[in-house]
């Protein structure tokens, strides 16, 4: 547990989170609450789906993006009512507003679960339902995202896309933006030019993953191919110089996301994540949870790591905060809110020893 000044002072810091998949806020304990509740079967050759205890011990090993999402997609597979996707949400939103996070725009995955039977509008219900409560409640404000999965065929990605019960979330405002993710490596984001091209005529908002396991020219081409405004990871961005130079002057924001990379075994530890060289550069960027559930960490979690590794200062805790408050999908008015309530933590901690 964090006790220590800084700690405090990364506890009371306004927080937007912009890169957390809902279902990867799913914890053993409630997958195994709602698989008994469903009746669902786990798979029985693999030891780790004995109990919540062996399957939480499982993910200390992930081995790549693919073994993490080969548990992720399993464990979505108890999912089955509203109600479990409501509680999924508020479980997720609770846990955030303990950490002091005052906006999230978070991810959901509709073809893994149309796939499985279970109806977007079941899906969407259930987190609506769940939004309302946090705004209600902990004074919250959310946005969901739409991910396509990038392992599917493209031509799949769109006919999901251009489903009416889709399309009819996009013009209510009940989905805000699009995002790309899964299986990163076999699947360049240009791929997907059509579905993006169509969003970005629907006025939807864009991000996709990319530079998590997947090259910085996956980054350069999800700019060019997509029409991105934010990049989901991004952290091989570090590894162009040139390009790491066009990303902080056109002012798309990455959502890094610190534990994961060290989950996924694509650092090895959080200070080999480029904070200190995206600072330097002037890079914009938000710090995230991922999948709290299998990551060992919320986002409160990833700013103390980052902390720890990196030893920042308060103005350039200031600097992040500011960028990923400017850098949200919300009113120019609920950015002035947030902006506000910055003011008042800096005002409260400056001068103050952090030590
Ligand atoms: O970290 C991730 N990367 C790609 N796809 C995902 N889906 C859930 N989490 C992830
Ligand atoms: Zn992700």
């Amino acid at each position: 547990m964090c006790k220590s000044p800084i700690h405090v002072f990364l506890q009371a810091l306004p927080k937007c989170e912009h890169h957390i998949h809902l279902e990867g806020a799913l914890t053993p304990s409630l997958l195994f609450e709602l698989a008994a509740r469903n009746n669902t079967t786990l798979p029985a050759d693999d030891h780790a789906f004995l109990s919540a205890e062996s399957l939480r011990l499982r993910y200390d090993h992930f081995t790549s993006l693919d073994d993490f999402l080969n548990y992720y997609y399993i464990g979505m597979s108890v999912l089955i009512h509203s109600s479990d996707f409501e509680a999924l949400a508020w479980s997720y939103f609770q846990r955030a507003a303990a950490d002091g996070v005052h906006h999230a725009e978070v991810f959901f995955d509709p073809q893994a679960h149309t796939s499985r039977g279970v109806a977007y509008s079941t899906v969407l219900s259930g987190f609506t339902i769940a939004r309302d409560r946090a705004c209600k409640e902990l004074g919250m404000s959310t946005e969901l995202i739409c991910c396509f999965l990038r392992h599917l065929p493209p031509a799949d990605c769109l006919v999901t896309f251009n489903q009416a019960e889709l399309q009819e979330s996009f013009e209510h405002g009940a989905v805000a933006g699009i995002g790309l993710d899964s299986s990163e490596l076999d699947f360049p984001p240009q791929l997907f030019g059509e579905l993006y091209r169509k969003a970005g005529e629907q006025g939807l908002r864009r991000t996709a993953h990319a530079g998590e396991e997947g090259p910085a020219a996956y980054i350069a081409n999800a700019i060019d191919t997509l029409g991105v405004e934010r990049i989901d990871h991004g952290i091989k961005l570090a590894e162009d110089g040139e390009l790491m130079r066009r990303v902080a002057e056109s002012g798309i924001m990455l959502t890094t996301c610190p534990l994961s990379n060290v989950l996924l075994r694509c650092v090895k530890s959080v200070a080999e994540v480029p904070i200190r060289r995206f600072l330097d550069a002037g890079v914009r960027f938000s710090i995230n949870s991922d999948d709290p559930a299998y990551f060992g960490g919320y986002i409160l979690d990833n700013y103390c790591a980052v902390q720890e590794a990196h030893n920042l200062s308060v103005a350039e805790w200031e600097s992040i905060c500011r960028a990923s408050i400017e850098g949200s999908w919300c009113e120019q008015d609920r950015k002035d809110e947030l902006l506000q309530a910055l003011q008042r933590v800096m005002h409260d901690w400056t001068g103050r020893p952090l030590v």
